[in-house]
């Protein structure tokens, strides 16, 4: 029970699934206790060192991906497509600001929701809220939303699966800068951003040629280092799949390089606290708008008390209308506590309307000002504005209403696919990146925190 992987079963452990049947749950951890890791501890190793650079001003994280992703969708158009949106995404980053961007995909793993009600209502018909693929069915029937532990095999098998094609895609030519144009085809063609991307394509491309020309071996450019993160909800899941390493003795949560604490899981004396305690994984806590900063300087003694760079990331979820007035604080304090954490803004959930017609989305524009409010606080403060972590797909969806390509709120219905939460479509997504990138090309970062 007090071991790295258990101590959590102590504490209250908020957002878990009420699973019916106590056998099939055990032999569910038990099949997965025995399974081969998905990531490595020196992966994950060298993710911190990266993040590492990112609390320090020296780098730029960019995540992204589903909100929800599926089993049915763990095909290779879907899991290509959100990997190119990343990676063009990235390039846009890269030639703004000069600064290695670091690119965690939300995949691989993001199977399990927190719900703002564990219920749902249809027409008089209660059941229980879809709590991801990973423990009930998005059905609308008695049958699908019944929790199944067996599930938890499937989200190990569709993580094992998008993690063998990220990593063959990343390594094995695909993810070549030199093929910075190819990534763009096969999206939906006239999008300013789409436009915007084509020019630094080729900006790019001759670049390269001018290096090839002046001898340079570009070949160093054929990979790229991707990771893979999702929220470590599930606390079944993530402690049968947790691993010591034999040599240092430290355990690793491998079900993914880095791992986050939702929003409605961050309870100092909660057992998702205490099972990320336990873990050497960098890993990230979502802050909203009612964090403390008590309650964040607990979590910085909590995750990270050797105060180590690389460790601890704060994912900044205020709302457009908050960031502004909360974080100012939240940075000041922790900063003042000697803690060199990362600062990450995502921008979509405390932005999250209902539209006329029923749907959940969000507006590109408030979007924009939620991660406009979080680059102007830091830079006010002398901070880094460490990156994004954002809902998206490279699918042409129509689930966020704005952007250059204007979904109207009439459209919301054309094109909505999402599981949970609205994400941005691909050319949303790369105006995101052009937007963001004018705000660091507009303020350069501060210079660099020496290495502590
Ligand atoms: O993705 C985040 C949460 O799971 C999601 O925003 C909760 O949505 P709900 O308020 O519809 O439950
Ligand atoms: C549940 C999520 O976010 P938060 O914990 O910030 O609400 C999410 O990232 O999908
Ligand atoms: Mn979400």
């Amino acid at each position: 029970m007090n071991s790295p992987a258990d101590s959590w079963r102590a504490f209250p452990a908020a957002q878990q699934p009420q699973w019916p049947d106590g056998e099939a749950l055990r032999s569910a951890t038990g099949w997965l206790s025995a399974a081969p890791p998905l990531v490595f501890a020196a992966e994950c190793d060298l993710l911190r060192r990266r993040m590492a650079a990112v609390a320090r001003g020296e780098a730029v994280l960019l995540q992204g991906g589903d909100c929800a992703e599926t089993f049915a969708r763990t095909t290779t158009e879907a899991i290509r497509g959100t990997l190119k949106t990343l990676l063009q995404m990235a390039v846009v980053l890269t030639h703004a600001t000069a600064l290695p961007v670091i690119k965690i995909g939300r995949m691989a793993g993001q199977y399990a929701k927190p719900r703002s009600s564990p219920v749902e209502r249809r027409d008089g018909v209660e059941l229980p809220s879809y709590r991801g693929d990973a423990v009930n069915g998005l059905e609308f029937t008695a049958e699908a939303r019944r929790p199944d532990p067996a599930r938890m095999r499937r989200m190990y098998e569709s993580s094992a699966m998008t993690l063998n094609l990220v990593r063959a895609l990343t390594t094995g030519g695909f993810a070549d800068l030199r093929q910075v144009h190819a990534w763009n085809r096969g999206f939906v063609a006239g999008s300013r951003a789409g436009e915007r991307y084509e020019e630094l394509a080729g900006e790019i491309e001759r670049s390269l040629a001018f290096m090839q020309a002046c001898g340079v071996d570009t070949r160093e450019l054929g990979t790229a280092e991707f990771f893979v993160g999702h929220e470590g909800l599930l606390l079944d899941y993530e402690s049968a799949l947790t691993r010591a390493e034999p040599g240092s003795g430290r355990s690793y949560a491998t079900s993914g390089h880095l791992l986050w604490i939702g929003e409605r899981t961050r309870d100092l004396d909660g057992a998702h606290v205490e099972y990320f305690s336990r873990v050497h994984n960098p890993i990230a806590v979502k802050i909203g708008p009612s964090a403390t900063p008590d309650s964040v300087l607990g979590l910085v003694d909590r995750l990270d008390p050797r105060r180590e760079p690389g460790r601890l990331t704060f994912v900044v979820r205020a709302g457009a209308d908050r960031v502004r007035d909360t974080l100012p604080v939240l940075v000041e304090k922790v900063t003042a506590e000697g803690a060199l954490v990362c600062w990450v803004s995502d921008p979509m959930h405390g932005n999250t309307v209902t539209a006329a017609s029923g749907h959940k989305t969000r507006s590109f524009d408030t979007v924009m000002e939620e991660v406009r409010g979080f680059v102007e606080v830091h830079r006010e403060l002398g901070t880094h504005p460490g990156g994004v972590h954002v809902e998206l797909t490279g699918d042409d969806v129509t689930e966020c209403v704005g952007g250059g390509n204007a979904v109207l709120p009439e459209d919301l219905h054309h094109r909505y696919e999402t599981a949970c939460d609205p994400r941005l479509n691909h050319a949303q997504s790369l105006d995101l990146a052009f937007r963001l990138a004018e705000m660091y090309r507009d303020r350069p970062s501060p210079a660099p925190t020496p290495p502590r």
